[in-house]
């Protein structure tokens, strides 16, 4: 993989005529899509601006510097240096349907923004063009409680979600870390510490109304379905469940809810080795134990966890796991649960039973990567996320951590292994390439381990600008064509968010 640190001259060479951007000092910005596509003229986005004004309003269209960096990034490493030109929050379906109008008949490119936590690149400007922000669509805008359903425009988050349903007794699983917005988790079929019990977005998501690139909507399971299952046709809710803003903006998804359980009870627990505590996962999936969380964090994540959060777990590697359930529910899987753990020679259950004290364990838990950085000032993180079948789990992680004490990298492993998915944080200096290459070095490694053990490459973060080339070798040239020609069909200008998934356009 190439990475090329930021010059000038690189910047320079990127195709375009009449450029609308900047240069932001990035540390390392990966090759573009393979593409004859220029970014969109100074006079081009002269006139878009003044036809967003005429419709949205002069509020809902901005071209300050500020906003334009704030909407160019996320949370992942910076993999790119380009803003878009404009940004604009549509206030409904509609204003974002004329936005795709107004941008189709341009021919310029638009980004959906949720709440730019993605870890890949995904709302970043690679050609220019308008970030559209979804924040302003903020309301639940169906509520059925007794059909365990609801429904949310993209503005509304997980947490703000939650919030609104505790008091009717009911809440929505899916939890990365992030209080991602609800359609950003759908668009990067996201999941989180709950989904070896409730599944993923893909699994939770039963509609969306998406605006396409020509300003069409469409409902994915017809206007206002919300069965909970469905034959009728093909399944085009998960086409969209994953598209990463490629395929439209969508303007509502229709989810799951789950009534909160009557008891939740979580534990730590401590074992000699990694392999001891995934094979002690594998053994409670195996016996069919319905548990709701189970994660590891290796002894370099503990260590960081401790110092950070002031707490005194053994620096070992550890499962966090979570039962729901009734109270004699609960009471028995945690008893058979204990039962593997002493098997596999785990130390004591360390319960959490109380509200608080689950919350400051998960809160530690999910703050894991601000910890893994602050422990290291100044240092960014490649973020790895692959994800294999569970039995493949212990020889990929255990060969992955053996990779990165040879490297001399810092590297915490953690991951929700109770889907086979776990994550890597490879520590580098900004200002040491030759850190950077080892990061990739070892991130391409594990990606190709996963992939020959028959996993994939992301687990729940998405493909974004990261890994379109572990896709190409993940889904093999039929796969990509196959996708290229949906892409085809529903954007035939490559408009939506291009530069993003795929290494080259139709
Ligand atoms: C600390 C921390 C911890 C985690 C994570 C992040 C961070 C910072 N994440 C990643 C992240 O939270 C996740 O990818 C979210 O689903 C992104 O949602 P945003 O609303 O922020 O989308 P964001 O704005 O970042 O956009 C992400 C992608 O979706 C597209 N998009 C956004 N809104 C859209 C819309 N309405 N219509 C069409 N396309 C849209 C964008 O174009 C982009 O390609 C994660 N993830 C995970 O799965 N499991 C985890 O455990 C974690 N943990
Ligand atoms: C932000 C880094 C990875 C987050 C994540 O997916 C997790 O902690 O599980
Ligand atoms: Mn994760």
């Amino acid at each position: 993989m190439h990475c090329w640190f930021f010059t000038s001259q690189v910047f320079k060479s990127l195709p375009g005529k009449a450029l609308v951007g900047n240069s932001r000092n990035f540390h390392c910005i990966k090759p573009l899509l393979q593409s004859t596509r220029h970014r969109p003229l100074v006079e081009t986005i002269t006139t878009l601006r003044q036809n967003l004004i005429k419709s949205l309003g002069r509020d809902s269209v901005s071209d300050t510097e500020a906003i334009r960096k704030q909407h160019s990034r996320d949370e992942g490493v910076e993999r790119h240096n380009h803003l878009a030109d404009l940004v604009v929050w549509p206030k409904s379906t509609e204003e974002c349907s004329i936005i795709a109008s107004l941008c189709s008949e341009k021919k310029v490119p638009m980004i959906p923004f949720g709440t730019g936590t993605g870890l890949e690149s995904g709302v970043c400007a690679a050609y220019g063009g308008v970030s559209v922000d979804m924040s302003k669509m903020d309301q639940i805008v169906n509520f059925n409680p007794e059909d365990f359903d609801v429904t949310v425009q993209p503005g509304v988050t997980r947490k703000g979600l939650n919030h609104f349903l505790k008091d009717h007794g009911l809440w929505f699983p899916v939890d990365p870390g992030a209080d991602a917005s609800l359609c950003g988790m759908t668009a990067t079929s996201a999941s989180g510490t709950n989904a070896v019990r409730y599944g993923t977005m893909r699994e939770n998501v039963l509609n969306v109304e998406v605006v396409l690139a020509d300003g069409r909507v469409l409902h994915t399971a017809g206007e206002n379905r919300r069965s909970k299952k469905s034959s009728a046709g093909f399944n085009l809710t998960n086409l969209f469940v994953g598209s990463e803003g490629s395929l439209g903006f969508i303007t509502k998804a229709t989810l799951k809810i789950y009534g909160i359980p009557e008891m939740m009870l979580s534990a730590v627990c401590a074992f000699t080795t990694i392999k001891a505590a995934v094979d002690t996962c594998v053994q409670i999936l195996q016996s069919n134990i319905p548990i709701a969380r189970i994660e590891l964090m290796d002894d370099v994540a503990m260590d960081m966890c401790n110092n950070h959060n002031k707490l005194d777990y053994k620096v070992a590697p550890t499962l966090f796991l979570e039962f729901h359930g009734s109270e004699d529910s609960v009471k028995s899987q945690a008893k058979f649960a204990g039962e593997i753990a002493d098997y596999n020679g785990g130390s004591e259950f360390r319960w959490a039973y109380e509200s608080e004290e689950r919350n400051r364990l998960w809160k530690a838990r999910h703050d894991i990567y601000w910890t893994t950085l602050q422990s290291n000032p100044g240092c960014r993180a490649i973020i790895t996320d692959v994800c294999v079948p569970i039995t493949r789990l212990p020889d990929l992680i255990t060969q992955t951590k053996a990779d990165i004490q040879e490297s001399g990298i810092i590297g915490p492993c953690l991951g929700h292994v109770g889907d086979g998915n776990f994550h890597t944080f490879l520590v580098f200096n900004p200002n040491k390439p030759e850190e950077f290459k080892k990061a990739e070095t070892l991130a391409a490694r594990m990606t190709k381990r996963a992939l020959d053990l028959n996993g994939t490459c992301t687990g729940e973060h998405g493909i974004g600008i990261g890994k379109m080339n572990y896709l190409e070798k993940e889904m093999g040239p039929v796969g990509i064509e196959m996708m290229k020609s949906i892409k085809k069909t529903l954007d035939p200008h490559w408009l939506m968010n291009p530069g993003k998934i795929f290494l080259s356009e139709y």
